[in-house]
This record gives structure tokens, sequence and C-alpha cells, in this order.
């Protein structure tokens, strides 16, 4: 049966991540959180995933949808992917690493709405040719931007931080101001910022937080936070999701599918 795309929503990519479950079954899970479907789908738009994508399906399957949302995940960059070596308490995810470093080029190259968040800030930077502190916590003068060791995901996240927003930036519009307190839920950061992102949201230590791609033709943002957590109580979170479901919403009219 065809799925008629004028009655679908516009379709936004959540690349999943692979996880190892259950150790009798070694081929593992392609799993999503649902905190992300559930954002995308309560902004009107239809959540996809696309198991076992790899690399060489982004050319067939980057033309089916109208925004890509790159999700968080414990999982970590593996630091080849910016020239230093993974760290043996890393917990790794190949499939999806290869997936979105492909990704993140293609969308910003064809003008597909990508938003970042939290792993997907770090891969958008580093497939643009950035670098990632591996243990922020551990780097002189930054912070701990980890979560607190709490079962409570409302603990883990709970604002944790101040982010200073540049004035005149997108982020200052949807804050309504320069500063903002956001959750944090992170071991990685960025280091070296990759080519053709413009930092434009910072910790109070200084941590590029949040980043524009400076020559996007369409929605091309990324944030180290979780704007998909509870953003109905959070109007600088709701404001945010709600500008890259915009660009999606456009992205569908352009191509004539709504
Ligand atoms: N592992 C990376 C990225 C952290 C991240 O995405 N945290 C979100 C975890 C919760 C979730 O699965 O959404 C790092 O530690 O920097």
């Amino acid at each position: 049966m065809l799925i008629a795309r004028d009655r679908v929503k516009p379709l936004v990519w959540l690349p999943a991540c692979h996880r190892h479950l259950d150790l009798s079954d070694p081929g593992g899970y392609t799993v999503l959180a649902d905190r992300y479907a559930a954002a995308v789908r309560a902004l009107g738009l239809q959540p996809v995933l696309f198991p076992l994508a790899a690399a060489e399906d982004v050319q067939a399957l980057l033309p089916l949808v109208d925004g890509v949302l790159l999700t968080g995940s414990p999982s970590n960059v593996d630091a080849a992917h910016f020239g230093a070596s993974a760290l043996p308490t890393d917990l790794l995810d190949p499939r999806r690493d290869a997936l979105t470093m492909r990704l993140v080029r293609d969308a910003l190259g064809q003008g597909v709405p990508l938003f970042g968040v939290c792993r997907g800030l770090q891969e958008m930077n580093v497939a643009l040719g950035g670098s990632l502190h591996q243990t922020v916590h551990e780097q002189p003068g930054l912070m701990d931007h980890r979560e607190p060791d709490d079962p409570d995901l409302a603990v883990q996240f709970a604002e944790r931080h101040e982010v200073l927003l540049t004035p005149g930036s997108a982020f200052a519009g949807w804050a309504g101001g320069t500063r903002a307190v956001v959750n944090s839920l992170h071991g990685q950061g960025i280091a070296r910022l990759g080519n053709g992102l413009v930092a434009e949201a910072l910790a109070p230590d200084g941590l590029v937080e949040g980043v524009r791609v400076e020559s996007a033709t369409a929605f091309a943002y990324g944030v180290q936070w979780h704007p998909e957590w509870r953003h109905e109580q959070h109007p600088f979170y709701d404001n945010t999701l709600r500008a890259f479901a915009q660009a999606c919403r456009a992205h569908c009219e352009a191509r004539g599918q709504s």
C-alpha cells in the first residue's frame, strides 16, 4: 500500500542508537528515547526511524524527510572521528557515528532542517571538522556538566546552569533575552569549533553550548542541553522546538508534500 504523502505530516528523521540491552542477544537493539519522538509529535510532526540505516543510505532516505533531529545518547562520539583515541570507559556507537557524520553534511548540503541535541550537537561539531573534550569535568577551568547521580529523571534533567546567548541571535529571540537556564547531561563537550559553526550560547565556564551553522540555507542549530525535556513548561525550550518545526513544515511545503 502506498502512503499518500500529501496526507502525512512533515517527517522528521531521528537517527536511533544501537544498544546491547540483552547480553544473551548479541545482535543488539535499535533504540530511541520516547521523549524525542514525543516532542516531535507534540510539534505536529511525524518522527521516523530508519533502523540499521548506514551512511550509504542517506542519499536515498534524506529526500523522504522534512527535517533531521539528532538526539542525545549516553554513548560518546568516538574520538577517532576527531583524531584522538576513545577512552576505555567510553560507551561507543560506531553505527550511529558513521551515519550521523554523513547525515550532518548531507542535510546541510541539501537544505534539510537540522537540529542537534546534546550528542547531536557534538556530532554536528565533529562532522564539520571540530573536536570534543572527552571529559569536560577534568578540564582546568571547566565545570562538571554531567547530570546528578540520581535515578529520578526530573533531577537529572533539572535546570543546571545559565547560558549566555548572543544578542540578536535566534537563541536570544527564543529565550526572550540574552540569558537562560538549561539542563546539563553530558561528559563530552565542544573543544575546537567545527568549520562554519558560530558559537551563540556559552556556559558560565565558556564552554560552547549552542551553535548556528553560518552558511546554512535552512534551520541548522545545535544545543548541548535538552529542549525536549518538558518543553511545554519551558518557553525557551518550546520556542526553539517550534522554530525547528516551522522550518520542517516550510521544507515540506516547498517539496509540495503538504
Ligand atoms: N554521551 C555524550 C552525549 C550526552 C547525551 O546525549 N546525553 C543525553 C543522555 C540521555 C538521552 O539518552 O537522551 C556526553 O556524555 O557528552
